[in-house]
């Protein structure tokens, strides 16, 4: 039998509809995605712990779950909101309902609202917390809960490895500084023969550069920025290496921004979604690109720093990407490493690749 659950927004609206996923309550941060397809892919990525989020395409589920393209395996999102779920997926990959991912996940998730409506609540008003409730009667007291629910700050260290990995490859090394990395971001590196470290958000640049890498990756990751200062500290000192390579995605682009003396802001409603207009500055080129963040680097602060704006967000006019003036390090908000169709950024990882063999010669610590 269906089973009844609410959405409670912080504004006070109820939506009603049915329960999905784990039997339990929720709250958190609601946002909406834009994508069409990889649902998968988003309920996976880490960069979304804390976050409920509506997915503004109506049918959601239908080519089920895979073993395949997960983006981590222990997923920080606090629920779903679909406005039709797809009870009967059909792909040949597929080995389970995204129900029943949910479920293994002890994700709630609420289906046969109006996610239109909540989306053009959540653009108007900006982005606000939410609540999973089996009982709307009691409107008032929930609605005073939510406004009361403190948003967690430690999401990155909930996610971050705690123990130091490494992934063997003939090619150059790279620390890849982990703040709840995309697997994809990991497979472009191996992919490219990369030997990759895989170290906590929070190792020190000396024991960073112990393993004398040939360059530094720093991934995506949730939460805000300049939670971890610690992080910034540590870039600051990689930055001002001779000559150290430096690519950041996403939280890691917003933390090179930070460590270079740049500042960064929260976005009204945040960029998520899988086909997000980017312009390369230099060239005029136009990628079409995978996103997902609720904060910007402020495009005006970057004037203070040795890093120059590289691209920029169609949409809204939002800083992309940064480059530094003399130094191998770049970075770019949106996510290259995705591939939902377009795979028009995926040639940054081939950048990073040339600039370690350009700065180093190739593999210096063999
Ligand atoms: N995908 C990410 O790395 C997101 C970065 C950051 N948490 C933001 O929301 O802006």
């Amino acid at each position: 039998m269906k089973q009844r659950r609410f959405l409670v927004l912080e504004d006070g609206s109820c939506y009603p509809g049915y329960a999905f996923g784990a039997e339990k309550d929720t709250i958190g941060e609601i946002v909406f995605n834009t994508g069409m397809t990889g649902y998968q892919e988003t309920l996976s990525d880490p960069s979304y712990t804390g976050q409920i989020i509506t997915f503004t395409y109506p049918l959601i589920g239908n080519y089920g779950i895979n073993e395949d393209d997960y983006e981590g395996m222990h997923p920080g999102l606090k629920g779903m909101v679909v406005h039709e779920l797809a009870e009967h997926p059909s792909n040949f990959r597929s080995t389970k309902t995204l129900d029943e991912a949910l479920k293994g996940f002890d994700v709630p998730g609420i289906y046969g609202v109006d996610t239109r409506s909540i989306t053009k609540k959540i653009r108007n008003a900006g982005v606000m917390r939410g609540a999973f409730v089996a009982n709307a009667d009691n409107l008032d007291e929930i609605v005073a809960n939510l406004k009361a629910y403190q948003l967690p700050v430690n999401e990155i260290q909930m996610n971050s490895t705690k123990e130091i990995k490494t992934y063997s490859g003939e090619g150059p090394r790279v620390v890849l500084l982990d703040f709840g990395f995309k697997d994809n971001i990991l497979a472009e590196l191996l992919k490219r023969g990369c030997e990759v470290i895989l170290a906590p958000w929070n190792t020190s640049a000396e024991a960073i550069l112990a393993y004398k890498p040939d360059g530094i990756m720093l991934s995506n990751g949730p939460g805000d920025p300049t939670s971890v200062p610690e992080a910034i500290e540590t870039i600051k000192q990689l930055i001002a290496q001779e000559n150290l390579p430096m690519f950041g995605i996403c939280l890691g682009h917003q933390l090179i921004s930070l460590a270079s003396g740049a500042t960064t802001y929260k976005l009204k409603f945040g960029h998520r979604g899988a086909n997000h207009p980017v312009q390369d500055l230099a060239t005029g080129k136009v990628s079409l690109t995978s996103q997902n963040h609720g904060y910007a680097v402020n495009e005006e602060s970057l004037k203070q720093t040795d890093l120059v704006a590289t691209h920029r967000a169609l949409n809204d006019g939002t800083n992309e990407g940064v480059k530094h003036k003399t130094k191998p390090i770049f970075s770019v908000q949106y996510h290259p490493e995705a591939a939902p169709g377009p795979r028009d950024a995926n040639y940054l990882f081939d950048q990073f690749v040339d600039m370690m063999k350009a700065a180093q010669g190739g593999k210096q610590h063999a």
